[in-house]
């Protein structure tokens, strides 16, 4: 009897249990006279349930990676998927479908997420009434929404009415109308001191924790990504560094550990404090130990 070999074994795609996978995500802006490289590459996954904070420099791409995820903005290059969902190749109605169903937006002006003449009732409701979510379902899930994030009081106030935090823990709940799977937010707590923007970072919490959202937060405030377990820093468009907590429980104290992160072709970016410290410049030398890898400079020669 004939008998074949076995078919190689496939490795599985990179990112394929993840909900957001970038994998290689470049987004170009061009202009007549210049071209900015805002995203050269990054790569990034995020799993379902997880909560992370993206922190980085000004100018380092955290707002264009948010905008492509939100699908409000088009990857230039390379492959972006959410839930199931590929970034670059969505027709104009899935990406209606998208922005409507997977993804709720944040973004820091609570004035860009709110409409000025809607209560936050009429708000909250505005999404489903354009998902053709039936009327009685609408009213449960607002309801339901207001009182969660602790601002059922606001339910009869316009913007005006309401304070920075307010506003920003209505736009979480318009957000989260449909149920997106996705709720991303861009420094939500930008304009608000700390105390009321560790109110609206309780609320994105709860949407974490309480209604099975996945949560990427943008944010500046060292306060706010220090309560995730998982922070992923940005440097000149692509994921450079994370840090991992693990929080404090009975008898245990908490944790945070810093890793440079390597991208798929093995390339990982050396911190400027340790090329300094040993002046480390163009080439630099490599070895294989039993179990790690040193990094030496190329004068040392006895190395
Ligand atoms: N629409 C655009 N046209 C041209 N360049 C842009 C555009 N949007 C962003 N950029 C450029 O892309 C780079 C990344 O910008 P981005 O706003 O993503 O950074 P950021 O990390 O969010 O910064 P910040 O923390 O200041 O908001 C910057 O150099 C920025 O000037």
């Amino acid at each position: 009897m004939l008998t074949l070999p076995d078919a190689p074994r496939r490795e599985p795609e990179f990112g394929h249990d993840a909900l957001v996978v970038c994998d290689n995500l470049v987004r170009i802006y061009q202009s007549e006279t210049v071209e900015v490289q805002a995203l050269q590459g990054l790569d990034l996954l995020v799993h379902e349930g997880e909560m992370i904070a993206l922190v980085g420099a000004s100018g380092s791409g955290k707002s264009t990676l948010l905008n492509v995820l939100a699908g409000v903005d088009s990857p230039t290059a390379g492959r972006t998927r959410v839930a199931g969902h590929d970034l670059i190749d969505m027709t104009r109605s899935e990406q209606v479908h998208y922005r409507r169903h997977v993804v709720g937006f944040v973004r820091q002006q609570a004035a860009r997420n709110l409409v000025p003449y809607l209560t936050a009732a009429q708000v909250v409701d505005l999404p489903m009434t354009i998902a053709g979510t039936p009327r009685a379902r609408r009213h449960e899930r607002t309801t339901e929404l207001l009182e969660l994030l602790g601002v059922s009081h606001c339910a009869d106030r316009r913007p005006l009415e309401m304070s920075g935090g307010e506003q920003q823990r209505v736009s979480i709940a318009v957000a989260l109308a449909n149920e997106p799977r996705l709720l991303l937010a861009d420094e939500p707590t930008g304009e608000l001191d700390s105390e009321t923007g560790a109110e609206v970072f309780a609320a994105l919490r709860t949407a974490n924790r309480e209604l099975g959202a996945t949560v990427v937060v943008v944010t500046h405030d060292a306060g706010v990504s220090e309560q995730v377990a998982r922070t992923v820093a940005i440097r000149d468009g692509r994921t450079s560094s994370e840090v991992l907590r693990s929080h404090e429980t009975a008898g245990t104290p908490g944790t945070a550990e810093e890793f440079a992160v390597m991208d798929r072709s093995g390339r990982v970016q050396l911190p400027r404090e340790y090329r300094e410290a040993l002046n480390l410049t163009r080439r630099v030398r490599l070895a294989l130990a039993d179990d790690h890898v040193q990094i030496r400079s190329d004068r040392d020669e006895g190395a």
